[in-house]
């Protein structure tokens, strides 16, 4: 069913640094002998199981909507559809079906689907998918898979973004390898950026990517995780990216998360989506939760309150992360 992860590393992932789209169309291209093989085999088909539902959540705030696994669901307009597990386990099954069901639509609709990940404990919670029925139901040949941010070092380095997807679910899934847009990790920060921004242009042209009314690129599915300091993707509270209204992607050489250069996604381009998933788990988010989604306080705007995208917003949250709710 999947591919190998040695042929997908060593085409998407060697090109030489002078390739300018990061895409593997120039494959005529020599490419280098350094491989590395992923972390994990090819996975074996798992069967999923779901636990059991608890309502952990004050009923006088929330307006509970029970479903498999979901301690309750609170659709607000503006703020999106809040759903909160009692597990991260839950959750994790919660998200597959949801990545699946916008994958199906799309890949009907459209003929392609153009998911972007972040990095972070994100990529621990899209295990499901390479679980049944989705590893054999869901049409890989149609994903376009991008990062909404990633940290600007080689590709095989522990902090890279790229490596993370591709060991936690990348390497398990038929994807076609061209259709895995991982940066130009021989380039600068500023060009590497800038690189991506030619090749998201690149595919907006050949219709790959759909455009939004405000002429930004329009992924169908942004998959976004969320640091306890409320940012997302690599846009910090305070930084001036936050404000960038321009660019689609931007560089960053001080990011306050470790590693420092970085380039991310503008939110002119995060806020185009057609859907946007904001997935956090454990005690640590429960503040910018609160204040994102709730009537918690901060005395700075976070980041993640500017996540508001064209078509529909969902939080994934276990019980830790909606404590404060
Ligand atoms: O590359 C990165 O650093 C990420 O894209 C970043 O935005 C991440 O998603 C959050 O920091 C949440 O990370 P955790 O889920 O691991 O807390």
């Amino acid at each position: 069913m999947a591919f190998s992860s040695t042929a997908f590393l060593s085409t998407v992932r060697t090109l030489p640094a002078q390739v300018p789209l990061l895409r593997p169309i120039s494959l005529s291209t020599p490419l280098t002998s350094k491989l590395f093989v992923c972390k994990h085999p090819i996975s074996a088909l798992r069967s999923t199981g779901v636990s059991s539902l608890t309502n952990h959540l004050n009923p006088a705030r929330l307006v509970l909507k029970r479903k498999a696994s979901m301690t309750g669901v609170v659709t607000d307009k503006g703020k999106g559809d809040i759903k909160v597990f009692d597990s991260e386990e839950d959750l994790a099954v919660s998200l597959a079906k949801y990545i699946a069901n916008i994958s199906d639509k799309f890949a009907k609709e459209r003929g392609a689907f153009t998911v972007a990940l972040s990095g972070g404990s994100l990529i621990k919670s899209l295990r499901k998918l390479v679980d049944l029925p989705h590893l054999s139901s869901v049409d890989w040949e149609k994903w376009h898979v991008f990062w909404v941010d990633e940290r600007v070092v080689p590709k095989d380095h522990p902090d890279s973004n790229y490596l993370l997807a591709c060991d936690g679910l990348l390497s398990k899934i038929p994807l076609h390898p061209g259709n895995v847009y991982a940066i130009n990790d021989a380039l600068s920060a500023k060009g590497a950026a800038d690189d991506y921004e030619t090749c998201l242009k690149h595919l907006v042209q050949n219709q790959t990517l759909a455009v939004s009314e405000s002429g930004f690129p329009k992924f169908d599915l942004i998959l976004m995780g969320m640091g306890p300091d409320g940012h997302v993707a690599s846009l910090f509270p305070g930084h001036p990216l936050v404000q960038e209204n321009k660019q689609w992607v931007a560089s960053i050489e001080n990011s306050p998360k470790p590693p420092p250069e970085r380039i991310t996604f503008t939110f002119p381009v995060i806020n185009a989506s057609a859907h946007i998933a904001v997935v956090a788990a454990g005690a640590s988010k429960a503040h910018p939760v609160h204040v994102a989604v709730g009537d918690g306080q901060n005395p700075d705007l976070l980041p993640v309150q500017l996540v508001s995208p064209e078509g529909e917003l969902a939080w994934f949250l276990d019980k830790e992360a909606a404590s404060k709710l």
